[in-house]
């Protein structure tokens, strides 16, 4: 699954978990971008805070890891990339990616678009506030895409960042030990 997660929340490990239950997935990994070219226009935090993060919201489920394979490589974050590291690094592996119906409606206008569907099955999960339009997805091979209905959380890092410099609580909308975090490392503006 592929995510700023800045910071990582509810809505991205349900996504997970209901991919990863959909497909019989034998492991689900976060891959947290190095750097988001198309979010350029907005500051995110650290690549360390986010992977840091991303370890401690997957850390209790045996089947969630977190590769690191965008934020050590240099330059702007091309999932073209991201899929043949992950690649290499699990030979063999059928690989699908995990996104939000939101981002892939936008997958044209990444980088080499037209090669990324070689490489893995993309899967859409549903999200509160976006209608999929249909006709988005009709350069995409219909048997390299699933678009999957997941439970409804209304969560998103630019709220749980919002709410925590407002100085209100993030508690629930992503892990407690991430809510921790975020006050130790007085992230998004929190002063505590
Ligand atoms: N509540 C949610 N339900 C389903 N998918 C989600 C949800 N939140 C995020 N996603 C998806 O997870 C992927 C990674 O999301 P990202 O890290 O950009 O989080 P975000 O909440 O969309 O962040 P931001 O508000 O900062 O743009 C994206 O493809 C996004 O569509
Ligand atoms: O490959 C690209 O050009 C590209 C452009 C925008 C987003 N993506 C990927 O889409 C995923 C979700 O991105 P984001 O910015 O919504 O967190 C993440 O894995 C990004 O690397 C990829």
């Amino acid at each position: 699954m592929g995510g700023t997660f800045d910071p990582v929340h509810h809505g991205h490990l349900v996504a997970a978990s209901e991919a990863q239950a959909h497909f019989g997935l034998d492991e689900v990994v976060f891959v947290p971008t190095g750097q988001p070219w198309q979010k350029a226009e907005r500051e995110v935090t650290s690549a360390e805070h986010r992977y840091l993060m991303t370890v401690i919201a997957t850390a209790s489920n045996p089947l969630f890891s977190v590769s690191r394979v965008d934020i050590d490589r240099s330059g702007p974050t091309y999932t073209i990339d991201t899929l043949r590291d992950l690649s290499a690094a699990y030979p063999g592996a059928e690989l699908y990616f995990i996104t939000g119906a939101d981002a892939l409606t936008e997958i044209f206008t990444w980088r080499d678009a037209g090669d990324l569907f070689s490489l893995a099955h993309f899967v859409g999960c549903t999200r509160p506030g976006y209608e999929m339009d249909a006709s988005s997805l009709e350069g995409i091979p219909a048997d390299r895409v699933t678009i999957l209905e997941i439970p409804a959380l209304a969560i998103s890092s630019t709220d749980c960042r919002e709410r925590t410099a407002a100085g209100r609580p993030v508690w629930y909308l992503v892990p407690d030990g991430v809510v921790q975090y975020i006050a130790k490392h007085h992230l998004y503006g929190s002063d505590t």
